[in-house]
């Protein structure tokens, strides 16, 4: 037997530092290094090898010492942190883990799936954002426009910001461990996009490599499986396939990081007064039963959990099960500058779309929430490239509006030759779809749904042939989801582009005295709607009038699901370039 180059080493974890060149088999340098529980090297295949031989019926003793594997040790990887797996296979199955997370997210729809249907690189286009500890006002009573001056100032104060990928790190001054992080931040800031980048940087083994395993899963999925019946295991299974040969008791052992993205979008009630006690990983319940015992650490005490919400759903966790509050705040004066210049390459464009933006103080104060900057990217970038150029958007409904023209052209563009047609040529002929569009956007938002099935689409009149034509095209309106569960599920591609074509749709209710829609939307916020009923009907309800009721209504909402189509709405109603082209779509009703 060769002489073991670390002979009689104690291991209290696997580290870099202790590991030697060489295979303590081959003496070769180390190909797949693992270890054994007695801490000795060897390249993967050299062990399998030899224990292949010496005795196939599994891992035995180690050829350097002879020591048998401890009880639930098997070989360990470098940088496997805290994880004690009992065999090859499982890091194997850690492995395909990491695999598929950084397929699913090194590249991204952000919306930018243009005509061609090219995704982006994550890394190419992630630009910082500025997160923060603690909120910076009540949840409940923050307003999001205040929240929107702040962030235009942000540079200003003096709150440390955090890396997204340091979000369980605690301060030098802070104690203790974190283990629950409640990330808040208002729609389009960038949520998604962090939880998105902290698990590539994982899984490229980049960053937080103490982490056995990320679990990243969004509300948005949850809520289609919400009336099923699961254990956390086979919920697991569902969403991330290659954990299925991950045995129940490794889940124990390993240092798991549950990320749910997106509490606002949940259709589940989390009940965290319920005693409903689940603490075993394969004990079936209910989905909302397993996620508040994952959250109040009844149910793997020592995984880590990372929650996003926009402000208004935050409130759903109680404080005490969280040990820090986050905030992201968005872009930076400086990183509203960086993003545009990681998005163009032509540089001069860059600085064309910088200075206009400079120019607008309300485009340079939206464009602290990412989602604005792609969307003025978007526009501005077809607006200076293209001959017809007009006045470029000042304001965010306006922008709004130019972003519907230039995802219809682009449309028009590759199904009808290319052939040059005016924004009014282009609304008119697509105002019938963009109208019924407006409508699916506006009745599921009412019912604070964001995925539609077929049948959603046709109780519209959505024909899913066209729907899916325009979906393959104009995927930044509005995309076909993966098919979860066989059912094509659909959505638009940011829940501000629903939030907008609903605002269009109710406006041109409104302007088209469409008064059943009108009365229906607002019916529940008044007692004695009766006799307001029929003089809705019968008299003409001043603009004045309607939007205090729409107000009211949005004010009413405890999750805040209809703030920015107010907000697109008043536009609409405020601004006259935007109310023309809101009439361009009205020209072609639909049924
Ligand atoms: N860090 C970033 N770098 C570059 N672009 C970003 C970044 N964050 C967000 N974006 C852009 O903004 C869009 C919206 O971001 P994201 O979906 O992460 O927001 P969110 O906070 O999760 O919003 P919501 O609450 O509406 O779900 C992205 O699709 C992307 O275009």
């Amino acid at each position: 037997m060769k002489k073991c180059l670390h002979r009689g080493r104690k291991r209290s974890s696997v580290g870099e530092e202790e590991q030697p060149s060489c295979c303590a088999l081959c003496q070769e340098v180390l190909v797949d290094p693992v270890s054994t529980s007695c801490g000795h090297w060897f390249s993967r295949r050299c062990i399998r090898s030899y224990w292949d031989q010496s005795d196939p019926s599994g891992p035995s003793s180690c050829p350097q010492c002879g020591e048998r594997p401890r009880t639930g040790a098997g070989l360990l990887t470098a940088n496997q942190g805290s994880c004690a797996p009992a065999d090859v296979g499982l890091q194997e199955v850690l492995k395909e883990h990491k695999i598929s997370l950084r397929r699913r997210y090194e590249c991204v729809t952000e919306g930018r799936s243009d005509v061609t249907g090219s995704r982006t690189l994550l890394n190419r286009i992630y630009t910082d954002l500025y997160i923060t500890e603690g909120w910076s006002e009540e949840i409940n009573t923050q307003h999001e426009v205040k929240q929107l001056e702040r962030a235009s100032q942000i540079q200003n104060l003096h709150d440390s910001p955090i890396r997204c990928q340091d979000i369980f790190k605690s301060f030098l001054d802070q104690h203790g461990a974190i283990r629950v992080v409640l990330t808040n931040g208002v729609a389009g800031v960038g949520k998604t996009f962090s939880v998105q980048k902290f698990t590539l940087d994982w899984a490229e083994g980049l960053e937080n490599q103490d982490v056995s395993v990320v679990v990243l899963l969004s509300f948005r999925e949850l809520n289609l499986i919400r009336d099923q019946q699961h254990s956390l295991l086979s919920l697991l299974h569902v969403f991330h396939p290659t954990l299925q040969k991950l045995p129940a008791e490794q889940l124990d052992k390993c240092k798991l990081l549950f990320i749910f993205d997106g509490l606002d979008e949940s259709r589940l009630s989390l009940d965290f007064s319920s005693r409903h006690l689940v603490s075993d990983v394969t004990q079936t319940s209910s989905v909302n039963v397993l996620l508040t015992n994952l959250i109040k650490g009844n149910l793997l005490p020592s995984a880590l959990i990372w929650i996003t919400t926009r402000p208004a759903a935050a409130n759903q966790i109680p404080p005490s099960c969280v040990s820090r509050a986050t905030e992201v705040q968005g872009f930076t004066d400086t990183q509203k500058e960086e993003y545009f210049r990681r998005r163009f390459s032509d540089e001069e464009l860059s600085r064309r779309i910088i200075s206009h933006i400079q120019t607008c103080r309300s485009l340079h104060i939206m464009c602290g929430i990412p989602v604005f900057c792609w969307i003025t990217a978007t526009v501005l970038e077809n607006m200076l490239t293209s001959e017809q150029r007009g006045e470029l958007p000042k304001t965010m409904t306006d922008m709004y509006s130019h972003f519907l023209l230039v995802q219809t052209k682009r449309k028009k563009n590759k199904y009808h030759g290319g052939h040059k047609t005016s924004p009014q040529e282009l609304m008119e002929a697509d105002g019938e779809f963009l109208l019924k569009l407006g409508r699916l956007a506006f009745e599921h938002l009412e019912k604070g749904n964001i995925m539609f099935y077929q049948e959603d689409l046709e109780q519209c009149g959505l024909d899913v042939i066209e729907a899916s034509v325009y979906s393959g095209v104009c995927t930044e309106i509005f995309k076909r989801e993966n098919l979860i569960f066989q059912k094509p599920v659909y959505c638009f591609v940011h829940l501000s582009i629903q939030e907008f074509l609903a605002a269009v749709y109710m406006f041109h209710c409104f302007t088209s005295r469409k008064t059943g829609v009108m009365e229906e939307f607002l019916r529940e916020n008044y007692s004695g709607f009766t006799s307001r009923n029929t003089e809705f009907g019968r008299s003409k309800t001043s603009l004045e009038d309607f939007m205090n009721r729409v107000m009211s209504k949005s004010i009413s909402s405890e999750n805040g699901h209809l703030d920015l189509f107010v907000r697109f709405l008043h536009g609409l109603t405020l601004e006259k370039q935007n109310q023309k082209t809101a009439s361009d779509f009205r020209k072609n009703k639909p049924r």
